[in-house]
């Protein structure tokens, strides 16, 4: 579609803005079902990074489809678009320097995939929040699972509409009963014994 288009190298640029900020920038992309705690854990992981004194972003799947993704519905096309949109979005803000969080259910590989690949090496860190269904089905924190099983609610993810865990994530969050506060502080251990925070 955009043809006759040509791209505009500016001398303010990813590596500049990065050294200004004081930080090496990245999407932190969590993965997991509905309840599984990807916006919890993209929130205490954020107030961490920023009481460091971190620039960052938090792109949340609710509050994203409220306004860019506010066309988009729960069809395996639509979440690919929306995945895609996001990612682009992602792109931008490590572009600008910052440290992005995002918290979708993203659940086809290809899509986290393809955000990957517009990144640079070690910019993509893929976080699988490995919560089981039976555990997000009885937290269900916003009822969603319930209207799902009264058939209310169509493709609902892990339901009837598919979730493709990841094969090899940079971190596996896997589940144990305990505080949110402490699986946060499992995850930024993760993240800083891999040097990704
Ligand atoms: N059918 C269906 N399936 C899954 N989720 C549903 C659905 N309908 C509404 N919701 C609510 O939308 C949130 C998921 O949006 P995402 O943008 O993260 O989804 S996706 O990545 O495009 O699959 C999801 O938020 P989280 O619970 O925070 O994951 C739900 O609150
Ligand atoms: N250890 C934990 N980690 C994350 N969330 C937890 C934990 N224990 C309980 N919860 C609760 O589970 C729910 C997870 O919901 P949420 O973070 O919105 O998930 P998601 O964004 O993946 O849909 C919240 O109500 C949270 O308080």
């Amino acid at each position: 579609m955009s043809s006759n288009v040509v791209w505009h190298k500016h001398e303010v640029n990813k590596v500049t803005r990065a050294d200004s900020l004081n930080q090496q920038p990245r999407v932190i992309w969590l993965t997991g079902l509905s309840g599984s705690g990807k916006s919890t854990m993209a929130n205490l992981l954020e107030k961490k990074l920023h009481a460091q004194g971190k620039h960052t972003y938090l792109l949340d799947g609710d509050n994203i489809r409220h306004g860019l993704c506010g066309d988009l519905g729960f069809s395996d096309k639509d979440r690919v678009e929306n995945i895609r949109r996001i990612s682009e979005v992602a792109k931008l803000f490590v572009d600008a320097g910052v440290i992005v969080l995002t918290a979708f259910i993203s659940p086809f590989q290809a899509d986290r995939t393809f955000c990957r690949s517009l990144l640079s090496e070690g910019e993509f860190v893929e976080v699988f929040v490995d919560t089981p269904l039976e555990v997000c089905e009885q937290r269900d924190p916003k009822g969603l699972y319930k209207k799902a099983r009264n058939g209310e609610i169509k493709h609902f993810t892990g339901i009837d509409s598919a979730y493709e865990a990841p094969s090899s994530p940079e971190i596996h969050l896997t589940y144990r009963e305990e505080k949110a506060e402490e699986t946060a502080e499992r995850l930024f251990n993760l993240l800083l014994e891999k040097g990704l925070v």
